[in-house]
């Protein structure tokens, strides 16, 4: 039998290499490694990619191991899920991996400016109803200029139509340069080996939705500090497969 959420909780109060900073504690609360996460922490001057809403971290704990010289840190508030991807980073010795464990409203806090190269997106919850807590809206763009290097890469993986559509729409408004974008990524040709490697990686949310017959999406873009950001204004179709009006009480009518 697999372990309780109890005992993975007590498991990351003493793991090296999760960092637990969830709002509460996190209200003013100066933040140490803010600015030297390379010097403190990875001991390296390799460059450092984000993963946001990382779950169970199969892309931080995957691309740490095909690239050994970057440096990958997955955020997620979810510790039971987390878990998963921090002792596997730690039963495997990987050196370049570590796990926050915060809301990723505050994100900033965490990280100084040009600290980060680049940011991955993972199945993201598509926040179909509130526009605002969609971790590519110009809410959140505008914190990950924050920290992010002047034209840092933004990647985008998802199922969801709805959150690719409206990312569509918001890197178009903005300007922002594309550089790459496909709706069917697993029947996109040419792609050269290492990007079929990269894009191969899956993680838990994404087998669920190929399980369920959805075409898997992805895009990434380039994020310049210039410039004001403007949100668009468009009228998405919602993902049909996907309860709008949730019910926290009812598993039956709970979607993701
Ligand atoms: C749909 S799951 C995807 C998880 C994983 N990337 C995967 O593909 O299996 C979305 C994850 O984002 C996290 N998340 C969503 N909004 C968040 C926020 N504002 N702050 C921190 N974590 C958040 C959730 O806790 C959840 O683990």
């Amino acid at each position: 039998m697999g372990k309780g959420k109890l005992a993975k909780f007590a498991d990351m109060e003493r793991y090296e290499n999760v960092f637990q900073y969830p709002f509460s504690v996190a209200d003013n609360v100066p933040f140490d490694m803010k600015g030297r996460w390379r010097e403190i922490y990875f001991k390296n001057d390799n460059p450092i990619v984000l993963e946001l809403g990382c779950g169970k971290g199969e892309y931080t704990v995957g691309l740490a191991k095909m690239f050994p010289n970057v440096n990958f840190i997955g955020v997620d508030i979810k510790g039971a899920r987390m878990w998963t991807g921090a002792t596997q980073a730690l039963g495997e010795g990987l050196k370049n991996v570590a796990f926050l464990r915060t809301n990723i409203e505050i994100i900033d806090r965490f990280f100084a400016e040009d600290e980060v190269q680049e940011i991955w997106l993972t199945f993201s919850d598509p926040q179909m109803k509130n526009p605002r807590k969609r971790l590519t809206s110009t809410y959140f763009m505008e914190r990950y200029r924050r920290f992010l290097q002047d034209g840092g890469t933004i990647h985008l993986k998802t199922d969801s139509n709805f959150l690719f559509t409206y990312t569509t729409y918001m890197q178009q408004r903005n300007n922002l340069p594309l550089l790459f974008r496909t709706e069917d990524l697993y029947h996109t040709e040419g792609l050269d080996a290492q990007t079929n490697e990269i894009l191969g990686i899956q993680t838990y949310y994404e087998s669920m939705w190929i399980e369920r017959g959805l075409n898997i999406k992805y895009m990434k873009f380039a994020l310049p500090h210039d410039g004001e950001l403007y949100e668009p204004e468009v009228e998405i179709p919602l993902d049909e497969y996907r309860s709008y009006h949730r019910d926290k009480r009812s598993s039956k009518t709970t979607a993701v």
